[in-house]
């Protein structure tokens, strides 16, 4: 598995880089005239080997010494090199290398179209194989004219097929040499052969004979006929081989075809005149490539200059928390206690024994928590069977929390997890140290805990996309939030990751306020970037939406369909910050106590979490929701179905567990960090990385203690309807109670709607716009959240005189 998915990296390394090789300006200077040199030094040392060759062959097995002379233009390096080209190589044909060098090189520095150099190369080489073959076939002993190569494969040939073979394999090469490069076909030929034809007796009527016109014509109409059903049969049957051959011919074929099959009306001489127009079409089609990539070459350019943009450059200096911050617990590490293992296996066998249940093997998988006995059953044994066992099991085996995996998906065994008598703690320390968090290329890489083989689970919560945590209270919920939280603060710089805190229990998150210019968002007119009233929950989940629109839009723009797409085209200067385009960090939306909000808010809140949750994952948003109260009226249907990922941790009933998991398990646990994870299909145990508040201070605090931006995030600003000041209400159009509200709400010098609807027995809506009537006269102040509006007149006779001047 390693394997494969190391050598899947090297190849997806090996693909990425090759677009990326690209070369400054001044780097395709030097390489460029390097390669131009290059050529004319071969073709100098080639050219002075077919004179000086023979005088040299001497000299070749002693030229490092700086006492031979050799004769060849470019002394001992121009003879070597020719001897290995050309004698030892390709013979004469050698002579292409140089010519292709200096090509690259004018490629190079022109900044030519790469893929049209690659060509040239690719037949070149094969010209050059053939070549030396064909000169093979003539000579009788290695010479410069073939060279080695050319002579031992020509000498393979006919060792095999013989001399009339050979030739005839090197005639069919040629053709299909021909039909390949320059799209030569029967009709082409024939068509050429007729062009020559009436060349020939054009000249010979005009220069020897009188011509009788009549005839002439005739002559004419006949060839014009003939002629356009070949051409016109030719460009099909063209259009049919080039399709098959390569893409990239079709796609210059395709753009010429329809040219010549309009030209078909054209006799034949101006039909072949347009074929040789093909090529520049072709050539035409090219260099709209090039322009396209034009804007390509100014990112590039940009990149070359001024580096690729660098979103952690205004924090450039801030520093990630070390290791040493986390705590180090005694007793980590899984401990082997083999009497704990023998007994229980016993116990087991026993038990199952007791029902007449056969057991053919049993092994045992030690975790931090739990031991899974993995049995594989005799034959003929029902699983459902075993299933139904769980409590006599539990019962005698005499611990809580035993779950019965029958069978373990992908194995064709049943398991038996049972917990150790001492389970050891899974520190947060052990599972960021490990090497797949380190090494982890994941989005936003998640170190939740240890698995029941002990192995560091790390997910990404991008891929996820949102996390629900559900478990009763006490059993790890918070601890968990925080390990996510630290996993996070441990690999993401604050340019990179934000943090939207819902903490309604107002003491769990309050640490992280002392990362508020790090690492949270929040609106612009709050002051608290931890949420603790539920009534402003609403305005950020809304404002959440307006964010997440307006990041749709600047992906829109860019023809990006993802936040890592266009991150990375942001960082290769591809996109414009004057057109609205900046850097987007991810935002991570953890709600502590969803239930609770969805008590007092209800609906309002869950609109903008289920749409958050629909559409938020390719903007990076994601949602991370913890729960106690995992009821359906909790955890709806339209949020569950966004939620494939889901940690549960022990509950109460199986009902919750059916409720997170949809299925049992979670009821099971034994608490204190076990957990059950889920990402749509397999249910993982796990032991949860414990993090205690002092090490969350100390991470806070290394964090906090750097320099930071001058703000929050800040998220877009959100008017809420109830907050909507709509101070430009009619006076005529007041509602008629409005007077005795004003007299009410004076009186008593609280400007709440809930006042008006007990006293003037109204509804909640036209108390609430009375109240909106009342702010826009000036009675009542803004709206404040929880609290109640202040009123800005002080008794009643100051709001006479004021309905009055109103009037005036
Ligand atoms: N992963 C863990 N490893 C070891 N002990 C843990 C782990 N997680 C939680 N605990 C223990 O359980 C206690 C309660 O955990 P936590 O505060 O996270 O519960 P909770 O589910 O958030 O409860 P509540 O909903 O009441 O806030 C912790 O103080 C700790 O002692």
């Amino acid at each position: 598995m390693a394997k494969a998915k190391k050598t899947s990296k090297s190849k997806t390394k090996l693909r990425f880089k090759t677009p990326d090789f690209t070369l400054n300006n001044q780097q395709k200077l030097v390489f460029g005239s390097f390669l131009i040199i290059l050529g004319i030094l071969l073709f100098t040392a080639f050219l002075s080997f077919i004179f000086t060759g023979k005088a040299d062959q001497s000299t070749l097995t002693e030229f490092t010494s700086r006492q031979v002379e050799t004769k060849n233009w470019l002394s001992k390096v121009g003879a070597w090199l020719s001897d290995v080209f050309i004698q030892r190589g390709f013979g004469i044909a050698a002579f292409m290398f140089s010519g292709l060098s200096f090509l690259s090189g004018i490629f190079v520095l022109m900044d030519l179209n790469k893929s049209k150099l690659r060509r040239h190369w690719f037949w070149g080489t094969l010209i050059v194989i053939w070549i030396s073959i064909f000169f093979g076939f003539f000579t009788s002993k290695n010479d410069i004219l073939s060279g080695t190569i050319g002579f031992e494969i020509n000498t393979f040939f006919q060792d095999y097929i013989g001399k009339l073979g050979t030739i005839l394999l090197l005639i069919f090469c040629f053709i299909t040499y021909l039909a390949i490069r320059f799209k030569f076909t029967p009709q082409r030929i024939a068509a050429l052969f007729n062009k020559a034809k009436n060349n020939i007796k054009d000249d010979f009527n005009e220069d020897f004979t009188p011509v009788d016109n009549s005839h002439s014509e005739e002559a004419e109409q006949i060839k014009t006929a003939f002629n356009v059903n070949e051409t016109n049969e030719a460009s099909k049957v063209e259009a049919e081989t080039s399709t098959t051959i390569s893409t990239e011919k079709t796609t210059s074929f395709e753009v010429s075809t329809p040219k010549l099959e309009e030209e078909t009306i054209e006799p034949t001489l101006k039909t072949s005149s347009k074929e040789d127009d093909d090529e520049d079409v072709k050539i035409e089609v090219e260099t709209v490539k090039e322009e396209e990539s034009e804007t390509d070459n100014l990112a590039n350019k940009l990149v070359e200059d001024f580096g690729q943009f660098d979103p952690t450059l205004e924090l450039g200096k801030y520093q990630f928390p070390p290791l040493d911050l986390l705590k180090k617990y005694d007793n980590e590490g899984v401990t082997i206690n083999q009497e704990e293992l023998e007994e229980n296996k016993n116990r087991i066998v026993e038990t199952l024994n007791n029902y007449k249940i056969g057991i053919d093997s049993i092994k045992a998988t030690i975790g931090p928590t739990v031991t899974l006995y993995e049995i594989v059953p005799e034959a003929g044994v029902r699983i459902s069977k075993i299933k139904n066992l769980e409590d006599d099991i539990a019962l005698s085996l005499a611990a809580l929390g035993i779950r019965i995996i029958a069978p373990i998906p992908g194995k064709g065994t049943i398991g038996i997890e049972v917990p150790n008598k001492n389970s050891t703690i899974v520190s947060m320390r052990s599972v960021i140290a490990s090497q797949k968090f380190q090494k982890s290329e994941m989005q936003l890489p998640i170190a939740i805990g240890k698995t029941i083989s002990n192995e560091t689970l790390v997910v990404d919560l991008a891929k996820m996309p949102h996390l629900l945590m559900a478990g009763a209270t006490g059993q790890g919920k918070s601890v968990g939030l925080n390990a996510v939280l630290t996993s996070l603060l441990y690999k993401k710089h604050p340019a990179e990751v934000k943090f939207v805190l819902v903490d309604p229990k107002k003491v769990e998150l309050t640490l992280f306020n002392k990362i508020e210019r790090h690492y949270l968002a929040k609106l612009p007119d709050s002051e608290d970037a931890i949420i603790t009233d539920n009534t402003k929950v609403i305005n950020t989940l809304n404002s959440l939406c307006i964010e997440m629109d307006n990041r749709y839009e600047l992906l829109k723009n860019a023809l990006c369909r993802n936040i890592s797409e266009y991150n990375a085209k942001f960082k290769a200067r591809k996109l414009n910050p004057n057109d609205g385009h900046q850097f987007l960090p991810y935002i991570v939306l953890v709600v502590d106590e969803f239930a609770d909000l969805i008590m007092t808010a209800g609906k309002e809140v869950e609109t903008p979490i289920a749409r958050l949750a629909q559409l938020a994952r390719a903007i990076g948003i994601h949602l991370i929701i913890a729960t106690q109260r995992p009821s359906v009226n909790v955890i709806t249907g339209i949020i569950k179905a966004n939620f494939p990922a889901r940690i549960a941790f022990r509950v109460t009933s199986k009902i919750d567990s059916r409720t997170i998991l949809d299925g049992a398990g979670a009821d099971q646990l034994i608490g204190r960090g076990d957990m059950l994870y889920t990402q749509g299909n397999d249910m993982i145990r796990i032991q949860c990385a414990f993090v205690d508040t002092p090490e969350v201070e100390k991470i806070v605090d290394f964090i906090g203690s750097q320099k930071a931006y001058p703000d929050a995030y800040l998220l877009p600003e959100y008017v809420g309807e109830e907050s909507g000041t709509s101070l430009d209400i009619d006076i005529s159009d007041r509602d008629k109670l409005f007077r005795e509200a004003a007299e009410i709400i004076v009186t008593a010098q609280q400007g709440s709607a809930s006042l008006l609807q007990r006293k003037l027995k109204l509804g909640y809506n036209r108390a609430g716009r009375i109240i909106d009537q009342l702010e826009a006269a000036g009675i009542v102040g803004g709206f404040e959240g929880s609290k109640a509006r202040q009123v800005l007149v002080p008794d009643l006779l100051a709001l006479e005189q004021l309905l009055e001047n109103e009037t005036k």
